[in-house]
């Protein structure tokens, strides 16, 4: 007897190549962005789909999850979920699983490849030696990473992991929150203006979305000072871009190191221009082994609501529906 396998709308193709592969194994696939007209697919076959697969980058807009009236269940490869229409997909009553947990290692070392190399000057030194200036002239000295303040916005699943790191670096550590850590070693600031003037260093790994944005702006650039550098790992929407450019351009902080931008992947020009900021294009759960285990939980979650009804690891919001 011939089994129907459960049909999945796939809203675009996944940042690792072998989970398109295996979600097309174990279920009946369409993806959305590879339709010749994803509106007209949708109209015409939206009904057919319980299930969507989509990644944080990618989220779900309210157009889409509108047009699946019987919607049930999305799987979010990645762990931030400001992408994925909120509003809508609880009018619809559709549960959301995602991915926390698994790639708390390799961000957090992503954001100290970036403290470091903001602080050292690494990217910039390299940029020198491939010039030819060694030859011509000496590179300046900078600044010291270990040993210093180091401010976390954000203590959850990565920001505790990044403070971990920090403990090999011989760093003091603060942070805030919208609410302190219970058993956190580390000391809590009520204010972020507070933290980033005690801070050297400033990383960011606060959740993205409405309640985070801009929350680093110039006010918070002037607090951290002249001395001080900002690591962004988190959304770059947490961030007032254009204050931190001038702030660069102007030396009213000393550098910077970006994962995450506000209009991806469009960097501001003025960013462009810079050299005392590091800048990458959203890599830091970018490995074998974490995008692995990502894709694993993305398909987990999926066998399992199907199976149950609840996914092994559910968005909050969608969690206390
Ligand atoms: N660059 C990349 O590739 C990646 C980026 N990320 C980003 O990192 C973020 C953090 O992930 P994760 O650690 O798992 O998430 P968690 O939910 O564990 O941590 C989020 C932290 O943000 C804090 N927070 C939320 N809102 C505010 C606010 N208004 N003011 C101050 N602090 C706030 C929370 O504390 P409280 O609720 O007490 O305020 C919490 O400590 C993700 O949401 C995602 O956007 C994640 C993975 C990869
Ligand atoms: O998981 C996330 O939220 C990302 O940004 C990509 O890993």
């Amino acid at each position: 007897m011939a089994t129907t396998r459960p049909r999945v709308l796939q809203y675009g193709k996944m940042p690792l190549t072998q989970l398109d592969a295996e979600l097309a194994q174990a279920y009946e696939v369409s993806i959305l962005s590879e339709q010749p007209d994803p509106e007209r697919f949708l109209a015409e076959h939206g009904g057919q789909f319980e299930y969507a697969v989509t990644s944080a980058a990618m989220g779900l807009p309210a157009g889409v999850v509108d047009a699946l009236p019987n919607l049930k269940f999305v799987s979010s490869f990645g762990v931030g979920f400001d992408a994925l229409d909120k509003d809508a997909l609880l009018r619809r009553g559709a549960r959301v699983g995602y991915t926390p947990g698994v790639l708390d290692d390799c961000v957090a070392d992503l954001a100290f490849a970036l403290l470091l190399d903001a602080t050292r000057g690494l990217s910039e030194s390299d940029r020198f030696v491939r010039r030819g200036d060694w030859s011509q002239s000496r590179f300046g000295i900078r600044t010291r990473a270990s040993g210093k303040r180091l401010g976390i916005l954000g203590m959850g699943r990565i920001g505790s992991t990044v403070a971990r790191r920090a403990s090999g670096f011989d760093m003091e550590v603060a942070y805030h929150n919208r609410r302190p850590v219970e058993g956190s070693p580390h000391q809590y600031l009520p204010s972020l203006l507070e933290l980033a003037r005690w801070a050297d260093i400033l990383v960011i790994t606060a959740a993205g979305g409405e309640g985070t944005r801009h929350l680093v702006n110039a006010e918070v650039l002037a607090a951290l000072g002249p001395q001080g550098f900002l690591v962004n790992v988190a959304r770059g929407s947490v961030v007032d871009e254009a204050a931190l450019a001038d702030a660069l351009e102007n030396k009213r902080i000393a550098g910077a190191g970006l994962d995450v931008f506000e209009d991806e992947p469009r960097p501001l020009p003025a960013l462009l221009a810079l050299d005392n900021v590091v800048l990458a294009p959203h890599i830091a759960s970018g490995t074998h082994e974490t995008r692995r285990a990502m894709a694993d939980l993305v398909l987990h979650n999926l066998q399992q609501f199907i199976a149950t009804g609840r996914p092994a690891a559910e968005v909050p919001w969608s969690a206390a529906q």
